[in-house]
Formats: structure tokens, sequence, C-alpha cells
């Protein structure tokens, strides 16, 4: 669970009393998530969330996101909203911690997305994208292809412990990334961390996206990438094409990928499973002392990795054209 940080009573009060939406009635930690501290909080006036960002996300880069979450809503796309105090701040502080309220977003995070959901998905990151396009700030993506090997040089010495010949395949996957990387596709916001825990649905429909805190500016195709490792691979591991299909069939509904892009696909997948396989391995290898965090596996991201370096073109994602 990630609370890292205990809000004290007469502190939360402090702070919520800053803003206009009545008095505490209720809160209480949120278990998911692993990057923030998360409270739910309930109101005279209805339902918020308290967050209070912890070690990986940069204070000087949170007006990019909460400039995002404001920009994209404002092109039609549910996504938190951060309150404003009476002085018409949006960050204040909390706990020695950068802190903001949002407004509450209905919808549940569904464990084991479908096909329908995949489809669903892949038309809401294209409305993302599109939504994003008129945005005028730009984030750099931290954790692309040069920010890799630092992560890898954090886990080298002990990622023998977690499995024999990681440390083989990942530095081989480096270099292989390092000199295949595409070039000149289309860029611009993309989530970069959208999971089945970072989308709600009702039914069947997309209601709502969060966790925008990895948000930067990349190439779209990479945020597809993200996404068909993290919705469309089974709990045996195995590839399931049909979410895959419908996942790319929904984005390409609303966003036709160029063929570039489409080309780009396998290496991009590539480049998607090292990226996550790396951050779960520096985590796995340094759970903080007294966290209630349980880090998540590094050799998922390891399995879906050795998929796609069998794949030969986006047809094995399902990609009809
Ligand atoms: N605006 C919101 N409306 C409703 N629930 C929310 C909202 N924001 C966060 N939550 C709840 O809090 C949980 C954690 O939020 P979030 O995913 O942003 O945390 P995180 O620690 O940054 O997570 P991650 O590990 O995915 O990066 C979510 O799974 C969801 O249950
Ligand atoms: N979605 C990430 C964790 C939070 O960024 C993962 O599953 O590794």
């Amino acid at each position: 669970m990630a609370v890292y940080t205990e809000v004290p009573e007469d502190a939360l009060f402090a702070f919520v009393a800053q803003y206009e939406i009545g008095d505490v009635l209720a809160f209480k930690g949120i278990a998911e998530g692993v990057e923030n501290t998360n409270y739910y909080l309930h109101t005279s006036q209805g339902d918020f969330i308290l967050t209070l960002y912890e070690k990986r996300v940069r204070e000087d880069e949170l007006p990019f996101f909460l400039n995002l979450m404001e920009h994209l809503a404002r092109r039609g796309l549910n996504c938190p909203q951060p309150l404003r105090t009476r002085d018409g701040e949006k960050l204040g502080r909390l706990c020695g911690r950068a802190a903001a309220i949002f407004t509450f977003l209905e919808g549940l995070a569904i464990r084991r997305p479908n096909a329908t959901h995949c489809g669903a998905l892949g038309a809401a990151l294209a409305q993302m994208h599109e939504a994003g396009a008129d945005f005028g700030m730009r984030r750099t993506n931290a954790l692309s292809l040069t920010g890799w090997p630092p992560l890898f040089a954090a886990a080298e010495d002990r990622a023998e412990q977690v499995a024999p010949g990681l440390t083989r395949r990942i530095r081989e996957e480096l270099a292989f990334l390092e000199l295949n990387w595409p070039r000149g596709l289309p860029e611009g916001v993309i989530h970069a961390d959208l999971f089945p825990d970072n989308a709600f649905f009702i039914g069947e429909e997309v209601s709502g996206i969060i966790d925008f805190y990895f948000a930067c500016t990349d190439y779209f195709a990479y945020d597809l990438a993200i996404c068909l490792n993290a919705w469309c691979f089974e709990a045996d591991h195995s590839f399931n094409v049909t979410k895959a299909k419908a996942m790319l069939a929904g984005y390409e509904r609303v966003r036709r990928l160029e063929d570039a892009e489409a080309g780009a696909l396998p290496i991009l997948c590539r480049g998607s499973a090292l990226r996550f396989m790396l951050t779960r391995l520096v985590d796995w290898l340094n759970v903080p002392p007294g966290a209630l965090v349980r880090p998540k596996d590094p050799l998922e991201y390891d399995r879906k990795l050795g998929f796609h370096r069998r794949v030969e073109s986006a047809r094995d994602y399902g990609l009809v054209r």
C-alpha cells in the first residue's frame, strides 16, 4: 500500500481549511499506487482526493502535470482537476511535502480488462493525444533511451540475484535499443503510465484517466506500446492478440497511425518493456524500510520483453492494414 506520509488530523484540517470545500467528515489513506501518498477525503461538500508528492516527482515539474490535467479537461477528457485555495493556489505544503486536492472521479479500475475495455482504452488514449495537441508546455521523457542506462547502473550489481542471466539480457537489450530506436515519429503529450489501475470505467466505457505524473513529450506510438504491454498480456504471461487488436482498432478510430509508427511498434514495445522492468528492478532492490508498499515484479516485464523480441511486425499485434 502507498501511504508513505501519515498526515495528523490537525494538519489535515488546517490544510483543508484553505479551500472552500466545507468540513472534513472522513478521510483515509488509499492502499493503491506506489508513487505518491493519496488520501480519500469526504467533506460536507462531497468527495475529493488529497495527494502528497513523494520521492520520484520533482516539485518543479508539478506545474506541468497540474496544468496538463486542466488543459485536457478543457478539451473534454475526464481527469482529476486540482482545486484552488481561497488565495488561488493549486499547490500547497503538508507534512513537509508538496500537496494538492483534486476532484474525485467516478468509476472503477478494472482488474481483468476484456477486449471491449481494451478497445475503449485505445480510443481514450488517442483522444488524450489529440486533446494535448495544443498544450503549450513540454517535458522531456526522463525514462526513455537516455534514462535507462543510469537505472541499470543502479541495479546492475544485484540484478543476478533477481534472475540468473538478467544482467546480460538487459545489457544486450540496451545496446540493441540504442542502435535501433526510431527517430522522428509523431510526438506530443503522452500519459506514459496508462496501466489498468490508472483508467476508470463505468460499465465498458472509460469514465476517466488518472495519475499523470509520468506524462511527458514523446512519441504517441510509444504510449500505445506501453498500453499494449500493460493491458494485453494474461496472468499466465501469454499475449492476447484479440485484446491488442481491439486496442489498436480503438486507437485508430480516433487517430490513424502513420506507417512509420506501425512499423516501429515492435521496438517501441521492447523499449517500454525494458523501461518498466528497470524501474521495477530498482524498486525491488530498494524497498524503503518500514514503507507499506509491495514492489511490483520486474520479471513480469522480462517475460514481456522476451515476447516482443520474437515479434516480426505490427501484424503480430493484430494491426490490420
Ligand atoms: N481523482 C481521483 N478520483 C478517484 N480516485 C482516485 C483519484 N486519484 C487517485 N485515486 C485513487 O487513488 C489510487 C492511487 O492513485 P494514483 O494511481 O494516482 O497513485 P500513485 O501512487 O501515483 O500510483 P501509481 O503507482 O499508479 O503511479 C488510485 O488507484 C485510485 O483508487
Ligand atoms: N505502472 C508502473 C508503476 C507506477 O508507475 C508499473 O507497473 O511498474
